[in-house]
């Protein structure tokens, strides 16, 4: 059964560092005991926050050994600066030495799979199996997600047939509440099997969803609470969005 924390930092400030040193050190062990290290990116404010205070201090992290996935996509043009993958580019991917053969963003709104998400997510399964390690996709050693205020992670919202998704690991999402409506995302069943899933969670309009995530409620109301790692699951939060858990 997988290990359930809560770190509670002052400000999102506090909680991206703590989780960028946190991160340096899972990257730089897990490539000292396997040689490479993976990682799923997300978007949103303080999973981009993370990246830049990951490029500010690095450690000893060997970037050509660093293999990079997302977590969702917004299926927006190549080059468009509202895909996560654009984002973590300026944030960190642009300034450090990484492989591009060791970047694998999700499929592009305007390429081969235009106008069908559903298409682009079967070829990102395909991706992810071509870099398994035993299993039907990799065991990802971290999986960083953000939260919305409604407990959606990735674009794995409330009452969806995304979120509801028991057998593939990648879903097209076409009616996204939150804009843009064409997605792409890891479910539930992807996330889980990360090794580690690492919650980065900041202000109060989040503290209602964090509690209940934590107590663990019905994935289909509040998506995060399915959003459980392999091995662990850390909930870095700060006060404003810890507010309505139980103090221990
Ligand atoms: O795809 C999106 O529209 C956003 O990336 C979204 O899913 C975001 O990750 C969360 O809402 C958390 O965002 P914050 O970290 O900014 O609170």
């Amino acid at each position: 059964m997988t290990d359930v924390r809560v770190q509670t930092y002052d400000d999102a400030d506090a909680l991206t560092s703590a989780a960028a040193a946190e991160l340096v050190e899972v990257i730089v062990g897990a490539q000292a005991e396997r040689g490479s290290a993976s990682i799923v990116l997300t978007g949103g404010g303080n999973g981009i926050g993370l990246l830049r205070k990951l490029r500010e201090n690095p450690g000893a992290i060997d970037w050509a050994m660093l293999d990079v996935f997302w977590g969702d996509e917004r299926f927006l043009p190549a080059g468009h600066k509202d895909r996560n993958e654009i984002q973590a580019h300026e944030a960190l991917l642009d300034h450090v030495p990484v492989d591009p053969a060791r970047l694998h963003p999700m499929p592009y709104g305007d390429g081969l799979y235009a106008g069908d998400p559903d298409a682009a997510a079967h070829a990102y399964e395909h991706l992810l199996a071509a870099h398994a390690d035993g299993g039907p996709i990799p065991d990802f050693d971290v999986h960083l997600l953000g939260m919305g205020g409604e407990g959606h992670v990735n674009s794995l919202f409330p009452d969806t047939e995304a979120v509801q998704e028991t057998k593939r690991f990648v879903v097209g999402v076409t009616d996204s509440p939150k804009p843009p409506s064409e997605r792409v995302t890891l479910t539930l069943p992807a996330v889980r099997r990360a090794r580690r899933v690492w919650l980065l969670v900041a202000g109060a309009d989040k503290a209602e969803a964090v509690a209940a995530a934590v107590a663990g409620a019905d994935p289909n109301d509040i998506p995060a609470a399915g959003a459980l790692g392999a091995e662990s699951t850390v909930w870095f939060v700060d006060r404003a969005a810890a507010a309505d858990l139980p103090t221990a």
